[in-house]
């Protein structure tokens, strides 16, 4: 028989038998014990200088403790050890946000790569199909490190050769529950590298209040919520247009109020222009008085507004050509924001084929030639399928709020943006946990971020048109 040896498969060999003439025998090379005792000290060595260079302050504490109760006693070593315990603690008392943002996520990070992470990556990688067994011997993506925000862990992960990030996205599910966490992203960082985060708490789960109306004129970015990492949602509305996708009752009146309500000094010092089109005549019309002589409910009202948009967007166009190639907003010629609620009404779901088209197409014109003239369109849409707005892709800018099904995440986001972490369709349907929770692409990365928007009661919006409606217009 075989002896079997590390990295020797016997089942592979010929096997022998006592009759058999010719015996195979692998060469065994004994291995000198002082090489194996100087490699492995060597080994030793390089972990612990490694160790030392990465963790300076966390070695150099225990070592000048371990010197102070050799050279001086016990009792000194343990007061010393008091004394910087007691400080800690009253710095986490007293200035918990620096106490945190130093030490206490760091000490959160290295408990969990222990605890979490190292401990579940073998098992979690092999058992999700992302790390390989071949020959005896494990081929698994290398854990580089583990740093902790305030509300989840980011695992920064070096990728086998020849992973691509799809194959990562495909399993966040596994990595999710692998590790214990409700749901984890996937983002490239660099060339090889993945950025993997598993939050461990919610930081949106509770409503937010209207924000403060600006005290000075703005067309934006206009803050209107919060992101997921606790930095402000800040959306450009000025040189784009939005389209908020969510389903009855996702919230999607919430965005468009709350951006209505960040432009009102900018309404007021007649740098922008608010025309609303509310076909549900619901979300809309309870702040009408806004919107002035700019409101439109029946169909065909919506079509004459849209066609007067398209007509100030071409006079202006005609009036810039050659001149100047994108707009700031003057009170000659202010940003018009044309904001849009449930536009399949006036699209899709319209019977008069004469009417829809000419909406269709003033849709179609503004969302292509509008952006550079100062023309913008904020629309909202409860069911982002082709056939329901075949004019979406116009749309440079697009929210998801809760969706229905999985598949109009990528239908709102762009193709992958689920698989990255888009989970519109995980929203809950609770309106205080889930409504005016979506997901958006900012410009400067691919990656989905999750937001969540103020919500403007109908208390706000009221105190909103009285104090900024046009003259004559206050409810
Ligand atoms: N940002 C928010 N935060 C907390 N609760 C919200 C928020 N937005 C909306 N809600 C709550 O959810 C309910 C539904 O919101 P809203 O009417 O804006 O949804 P919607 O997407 O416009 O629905 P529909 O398409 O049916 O009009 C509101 O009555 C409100 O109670």
């Amino acid at each position: 028989m075989f002896k079997r040896l590390p990295g020797d498969e016997a089942r592979n060999l010929v096997s022998t038998t006592p009759d058999t003439a010719v015996v195979f025998r692998p060469a065994v090379v004994t291995t000198p014990a002082i090489l194996t005792i100087v490699i492995l000290t060597g080994r030793m060595l390089a972990r612990l200088i490694r160790t030392i260079w990465r963790h300076p302050i966390a070695t150099v504490i225990p070592a000048v403790l371990g010197a102070l109760w050799y050279f001086y006693g016990w009792p000194l070593a343990a007061s010393l050890s008091g004394t910087v315990v007691l400080a800690l603690t009253s710095w986490a008392f007293l200035d918990r946000p620096s106490f945190a943002r130093l030490i206490g996520y760091r000490l959160l990070a290295w408990w969990r790569l222990v605890w979490i992470y190292r401990r579940h990556w073998q098992p979690v990688m092999i058992v999700s199909g992302l790390g390989r067994h071949l020959r005896g011997r494990d081929y698994l993506p290398r854990l580089v490190k583990v740093t902790c925000t305030s509300w989840a862990d980011v695992v920064t992960v070096r990728m086998l050769k020849g992973q691509a990030v799809k194959d990562w996205s495909d399993r966040t599910d596994h990595l999710a529950q692998g590790f214990g966490a409700k749901s984890c992203r996937v983002a490239l960082s660099h060339a090889g590298r993945l950025r993997l985060t598993f939050p461990r708490s919610d930081p949106l789960a509770s409503p937010l209040p209207a924000l403060p109306i600006p005290q000075e004129p703005t067309v934006g970015p206009v803050e209107i919520g919060k992101r997921e990492d606790g930095r402000p949602w800040r959306l450009k509305v000025h040189g784009t247009h939005v389209l908020v996708a969510g389903a009855t009752g996702a919230g999607k009146g919430s965005i468009i109020w709350s951006v209505i309500r960040s432009l009102l000094p900018a309404v007021r010092a007649g740098l922008v222009e608010l025309w609303a089109l509310d076909p549900k005549l619901m979300e809309l019309s309870y702040g009408r008085a806004l919107f002035g002589s700019r409101y439109a409910a029946t169909p065909e009202e919506c079509a004459d507004l849209l066609d007067e948009a398209v007509c100030v967007m071409q006079k202006r166009a005609a009036r810039f050509a050659g001149l100047q190639r994108s707009h700031t907003p003057t009170v000659e010629d202010p940003f018009v924001l044309v904001v849009v609620d449930e536009v399949a009404f006036l699209t899709a779901y319209q019977s008069d084929r004469q009417l829809r088209q000419r909406i269709s197409a003033a849709l179609a014109t503004l969302t292509t030639q509008g952006r550079a003239v100062g023309v913008g369109v904020l629309a909202a849409l409860q069911d982002p399928r082709k056939e329901v707005m075949n004019i979406r892709n116009l749309f440079p800018d697009k929210i998801a709020l809760r969706l229905d099904e999985s598949e109009q995440v990528d239908m709102v986001l762009g193709d992958g943006a689920r698989d990255r972490g888009a989970l519109a369709d995980h929203i809950s349907p609770i309106p205080e946990i889930g409504a005016g929770v979506g997901y958006v692409r900012l410009e400067t990365s691919p990656e989905p971020v999750r937001v969540r928007a103020t919500y403007v009661s109908d208390h706000d919006i009221r105190a909103m048109a009285d104090t900024y409606a046009p003259h004559g217009e206050a409810a």
